[in-house]
């Protein structure tokens, strides 16, 4: 697979743009002419750089508004493509990018806009170059890949092709089976593109919200298919417009485009019935959170300690090497590291209390690994003593670490090999927690994407549709991403309020991370009790809220006074019941939820903004006055 990016999809002058390309490793670059436009480098120096970059100039782009024209406008467009036909010699590249007319002069009629492109395959002929027309989705006669066809079909030129562009053939839901029609050896190019579902014109769709294949709602997969059935073996180019694109860092977006191709091709090359060429390891299922680990240092080990011990976990193992204690109950493990090297002491002087490392039981550790480098995870290693193990491991959200452990090597025995058993009190069953529920990270607005294109590719999780959640200081998007049984959910939160709790938790913590835990309890009454039993009260929830759900829910009366008591929230939907609470933020940094599901899939969104708002008026006094 040869792959390219045009230069509109980052940010940054055209040398940025091509420096952050070749070094996320494409083969090749198309030229959006504005950017080349705007740069103040000679054309040839243009492409003098791309190669000395190692990339191959794919396209030059876009040449508008030239089919279907009535004099003199016809010939003024002519002169214009040969302006730019010096261009492309220039810079070195062959192909240039003619998109649908959108001009008010144009004149409709398939064999008039199939005699220009004849002409002016000609004219590029003669030069050794290349035209290849594209559908824009809100071209003014041609708006799909099967009318652009037909002209370049009638246009009968061998240096006329058609280019093909996921997102105009998606976005107007033109069927993709029709694009096995069109030869192989007429496809000039491929664009891919994905996009959000949006209720919005076509053209606002396509410039500010197109994003990397798999991060939106397209099915590009079913566009490629298509397009491979016609024998296409040529480069795949992503086009992306989008605003938080244009704003981010080059270098990480130009890495997230090529992660979405290596996927994007494994996946294709899965479907098939005889996949040929290398394949990556496959997702390896995942059944759930091993442990989590928190970074914190001498002072505050005590009083996290004190928390989770209140939430029933006991000591049960210590470090052979290192400061470091596993907290269990019923197979519910966290980890606390307050040793003063490694990386979890480093993640401390950086955040604060926090979580620093989380890991995930998976069925073939190697494998994901080996699965997360060639989707570009960056791998993590740290020095270990003889005798104890080398976990695998990758960075993620905001520099901390994904292990993976399984039960097929040593690392399923991580707890005997690393740890000492320790048993305080082996008859203490804890208070009811029986599983990690889900994981919520906190992240910049711009960054979900990219999180969410790293899990989705390298473990076997799908997203649900985003939420809005109302906080006090503005919206929070939230992201659930699951496996299939629900062993393994995370939840992305990002707001672009500076407001939020999601923005205060970023600035205040220096970054991105976990921000909040839900165990799973069969008893959230009991739990809650016991709770209160070891002196915690948890998150105050108001009784404004307790007179709606009242009013909604005939709930019986005991069942209301408990969860009035015992600041428990509810929701329900077509299947089930789920029950919540939460404990007061540890360090103003994190803090712990219970849930009891009763067949309840979701988690409980109805009751998020109550929820912002009581930590909102717990976390710190309000710049308005109370009166
Ligand atoms: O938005 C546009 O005008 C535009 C230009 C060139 C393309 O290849 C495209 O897909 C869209
Ligand atoms: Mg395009």
């Amino acid at each position: 697979m040869k792959t390219s990016i045009a230069t509109v999809s980052l940010s940054g002058e055209l040398p940025d743009k091509i420096r952050a390309i070749a070094r996320a490793g494409f083969d090749g670059v198309e030229i959006f002419e504005n950017d080349f436009i705007a740069n103040d480098l000679s054309p040839r120096e243009v492409g003098a750089m791309a190669r000395d970059a190692g990339l191959v100039v794919t396209l030059f782009q876009p040449f508008r508004d030239f089919e279907g024209l009535p004099e003199p406008f016809r010939t003024k467009a002519f002169d214009r493509a040969e302006r730019k036909f010096d261009v492309m010699q220039e810079i070195g590249t062959e192909l240039i990018l003619v998109c649908s007319s959108v001009s008010p002069h144009a004149l409709g009629g398939i064999d008039r806009a199939a005699a220009d492109l004849r002409e002016l395959g000609e004219r590029a002929h003669r030069r050794g170059l290349k035209i290849g027309y594209e559908a824009l989705a809100w071209g003014r006669f041609i708006n799909d890949h099967w009318s652009a066809w037909e002209i370049v079909r009638r246009a009968d030129h061998p240096a006329v092709s058609i280019i093909l562009d996921s997102f105009h053939t998606l976005a107007r839901e033109v069927d993709v089976a029709s694009i096995q029609a069109i030869p192989g050896d007429k496809i000039a190019l491929v664009q891919l593109a994905d996009a959000p579902r949006l209720q919005l014109d076509l053209l606002s769709w396509s410039r500010h919200f197109r994003t990397m294949p798999g991060q939106g709602d397209l099915p590009v997969g079913a566009f490629l298919d298509a397009v491979r059935a016609t024998g296409y073996d040529g480069v795949l180019s992503l086009e992306i417009f989008n605003d938080q694109f244009r704003a981010g860092a080059a270098g990480a977006v130009a890495v997230d485009g090529r992660r979405s191709l290596i996927l994007l091709d494994d996946d294709a090359k899965r479907r098939t019935q005889n996949p040929t060429g290398r394949l990556l390891p496959a997702r390896s299922p995942c059944s759930g959170i091993e442990f989590i680990e928190f970074a914190v240092d001498e002072g505050a080990v005590a009083e996290l300690e004190t928390l989770v011990r209140a939430l029933g976990f006991q000591p049960k193992g210590r470090h052979k090497s290192k400061n470091v204690t596993l907290w269990s109950q019923n197979g519910v493990n966290l980890v606390i590291n307050s040793d003063g090297e490694g990386f979890a002491h480093s993640a401390y002087l950086m955040h604060g209390p926090a979580v620093c490392a989380m890991c995930l039981r998976v069925a073939d550790a190697g494998a994901v690994l080996a699965r997360a480098e060639a989707l570009l995870a960056t791998p993590f290693q740290q020095p270990v003593l003889e005798g104890e193990l080398d976990i695998p491991a990758i960075r993620g959200v905001g520099g901390s670490l994904l292990y993976f452990i399984d039960d097929k090597s040593d690392l399923g025995r991580l707890w005997d090999i690393d740890f000492e058993a320790v048993d305080e009190d082996g008859a203490n069953a804890g208070i009811g927690l029986v599983r990690i529920d889900h994981v919520a990270q906190s992240m910049e607005y711009d960054e979900m994407l990219s999180w969410l294109l790293f899990y989705t590719s390298i473990f076997d999780v799908a997203k649900a549709p985003g939420m809005d959640i109302a906080d006090p200081g503005g919206l929070v998007r939230s992201v659930v991403l699951q496996n299939a049984d629900g062993t393994l959910s995370l939840v992305l939160n990002g707001s672009q309020s500076q407001h939020t709790a999601s923005a205060r938790f970023l600035s205040e913590f220096f970054g991105s991370g976990v921000q909040h835990i839900a165990f799973e309890t069969k008893d959230i009454f009991e739990t809650a009790r016991a709770i209160r039993a070891a002196g915690f009260s948890t998150l105050p929830i108001p009784e404004n809220y307790y007179d709606d759900l009242e009013a909604r829910y005939d709930l019986p009366d005991a069942v209301m006074a408990d969860l009035r008591a015992l600041g428990i929230l509810y929701d329900r939907d077509e299947a089930g019941e789920f029950f919540q609470l939460f404990t007061r933020s540890f360090a103003d940094r994190f803090f712990f939820e219970i849930v009891e599901r009763r067949n309840y899939r979701g988690f409980g969104a109805p009751n998020a903004g109550v929820r912002l708002a009581a930590q909102k008026r717990l976390s710190r006094p309000s710049i308005i006055p109370r009166w």
